[in-house]
């Protein structure tokens, strides 16, 4: 569904990704761990199409991310970055309306019942029907991530890029978002490749990790072989690993 190829990424003259090669099968959620500063949301807006790639190639279900027009690009993939813009003074569903941009047919076209359809199905599924209403700048951040998810989907993209959706969430919360974004994936097989810190939470909903190291790839694999000490070679921090039996999965603990 998507595959990276020996991408690399000059930013003002510095390189910033050597070499990159990962592939996602469709349906799949792939986390993206790495320090600050390792390249992780280069990777993204690389995938995105927002910066050029100085040699390699971004295959989206087979045709070359670069080629794709805007629209294109936007019916295929939705991007949630970490700034992601804020326009505090429209309500939720008009929030999730601009969503279906990609759809739009000249400057005056109206939006079908398709569209409406659309929009209320994610507003469902996302739980952000009942903040229809709300002035985006008066929910909570929580709420706010939710509805960003929502107007994502709202695009209906066979491919989600989000870069650290949970950051600032309280447990809770980073839980319910989780839990939200898993349902959907596997509700819809949307493949989903999203930057995360918390190494525990990229191991319970993630199917695959990809480990980046100064702009080049430490590792990638299933969640269940990524390794205390691969960790501890990203990081420089010491990790135990520990297999929760329930659910099959590994935990890590920081060992300072
Ligand atoms: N537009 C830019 N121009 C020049 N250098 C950039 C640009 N954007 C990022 N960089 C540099 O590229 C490197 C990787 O940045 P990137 O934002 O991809 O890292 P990251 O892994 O997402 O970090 P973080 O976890 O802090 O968000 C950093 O050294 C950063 O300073």
């Amino acid at each position: 569904m998507l595959v990276v190829e020996h991408l690399t990424v000059q930013l003002a003259g510095h390189r910033v990704l050597t070499d990159v090669s990962l592939s996602v099968q469709k349906g799949k959620m792939v986390g993206v761990l790495g320090q600050n500063g390792s390249g992780k949301t280069t990777l993204l807006r690389a995938i995105a199409g927002d910066y050029k790639v100085s040699s390699g190639s971004i295959l989206i279900e087979g045709q070359a991310s670069q080629m794709l027009s805007p629209k294109n690009r936007a019916r295929k993939l939705a991007v949630c970055m970490q700034n992601h813009h804020v326009p505090l003074h429209v309500t939720v569903q008009e929030a999730v309306k601009l969503g279906r941009y990609p759809y739009d047919h000249g400057w005056f076209s109206r939006r079908s019942k398709r569209d409406d359809d659309i929009v209320e199905r994610v507003m469902r599924d996302t739980d952000t029907i009942e903040l229809a209403n709300r002035l985006i700048g008066q929910l909570s951040g929580g709420e706010q991530k939710r509805v960003w998810l929502a107007q994502s989907l709202a695009q209906e993209p066979s491919l989600l890029l989000l870069d650290e959706p949970t950051n600032h969430l309280d447990i809770a919360q980073q839980v319910a978002f989780m839990n939200h974004l898993h349902k959907l994936q596997q509700e819809r097989e949307l493949t989903v490749v999203i930057v995360l810190h918390d190494v525990n939470m990229m191991s319970l909903y993630c199917d695959e990790w990809v480990l980046l190291k100064q702009g080049q790839v430490l590792g990638t694999g299933a969640v269940t072989n990524l390794t205390e000490s691969l960790l501890h070679e990203a990081y420089g921090v010491r990790f135990t690993e520990s297999l929760v039996p329930p659910l099959g999965k590994k935990q890590f603990t920081i060992c300072p």
